[in-house]
């Protein structure tokens, strides 16, 4: 396997304010990786570091491929009227691609309308995106980073806003981008448990550390308590024979 993010000894600081300091960590091609951290940890200026829209203070990021995908947090929450409908939001992930300007080919919306097949949301193509729920906006949205072939999917918080039901199929989904196309994948995001089975790894930040290999079996309420701010108490399963 080879790699498909360096991270050496990234030092962020916001003004006075130090966020990162001194970080490495290594993403294999093909891994499916999930960062948890409490709030404020500094996951997400760790994926705006490695999408390249903030600049380390010191310290280097190599990234392999030359195509990422990227879905910011909260992508959904614009403006419910925008008059757009979902084939025009995917689209716009092909225009760093054709140009702002340029009118998109027959065989630019054939990728477009073949991306929302991917995402099962076809038969929405003609809806208008302030139309849909959450979890159809963010297969939506993952569509819109999908469609220029990234080898690299960041996503930040994919699933706020979305159902129980939803965030499930979602993670699905993700598991089959990971599997079936071999996207590497990582992923911010609170659903610690929902993730376990799903990703190969599990990075943890907090207390201004990185851990990354980070496995919840081997933590115990304390390491927990720790990582997320808050007292957390583990509940053992009554094994009744
Ligand atoms: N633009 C900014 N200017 C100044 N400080 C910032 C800025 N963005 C984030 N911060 C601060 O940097 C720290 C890390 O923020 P970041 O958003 O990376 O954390 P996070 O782990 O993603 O949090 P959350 O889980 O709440 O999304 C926080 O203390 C935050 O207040």
């Amino acid at each position: 396997m080879s790699s498909a993010i360096e991270i050496s000894n990234v030092t962020f600081a916001y003004e006075d304010k130090t966020v990162l300091e001194n970080i490495s960590l290594t993403i294999e091609q093909g891994e499916f990786s999930a960062i948890i951290g409490p709030n404020g940890s500094g996951k997400s200026t760790l994926i705006n570091i490695m999408v390249g829209l903030l600049t380390p203070n010191s310290g280097s990021v190599r990234i392999a491929g030359h195509n990422i995908g990227y879905l910011p947090q909260r992508s959904f929450a614009f403006n419910q009227a925008f008059p757009a409908d979902v084939k025009e939001v995917v689209s716009m992930g092909l225009y760093t691609k054709v140009g702002l300007f340029r009118r998109l080919k027959k065989s630019d919306w054939g990728k477009v309308y073949d991306t929302l097949g991917l995402v099962d949301m076809l038969d929405y193509k003609d809806k208008l995106i302030g139309h849909l729920s959450g979890g159809q906006q963010q297969r939506v949205f993952i569509a819109r980073a999908l469609v220029s072939d990234p080898q690299i999917l960041f996503l930040d918080e994919p699933t706020v806003g979305v159902d129980a039901k939803s965030q499930q199929a979602l993670f699905d989904l993700l598991e089959k981008l990971n599997k079936e196309r071999g996207i590497t994948i990582v992923m911010v995001t609170h659903d610690v448990w929902v993730i376990t089975d799903k990703v190969n790894r599990v990075i943890c930040m907090g207390n201004g550390h990185i851990y990354p290999n980070c496995s919840l079996d081997n933590m115990d309420a304390h390491m927990l308590s720790e990582l997320y701010g808050y007292p957390i108490k583990l509940e053992s399963h009554v094994h009744r024979s």
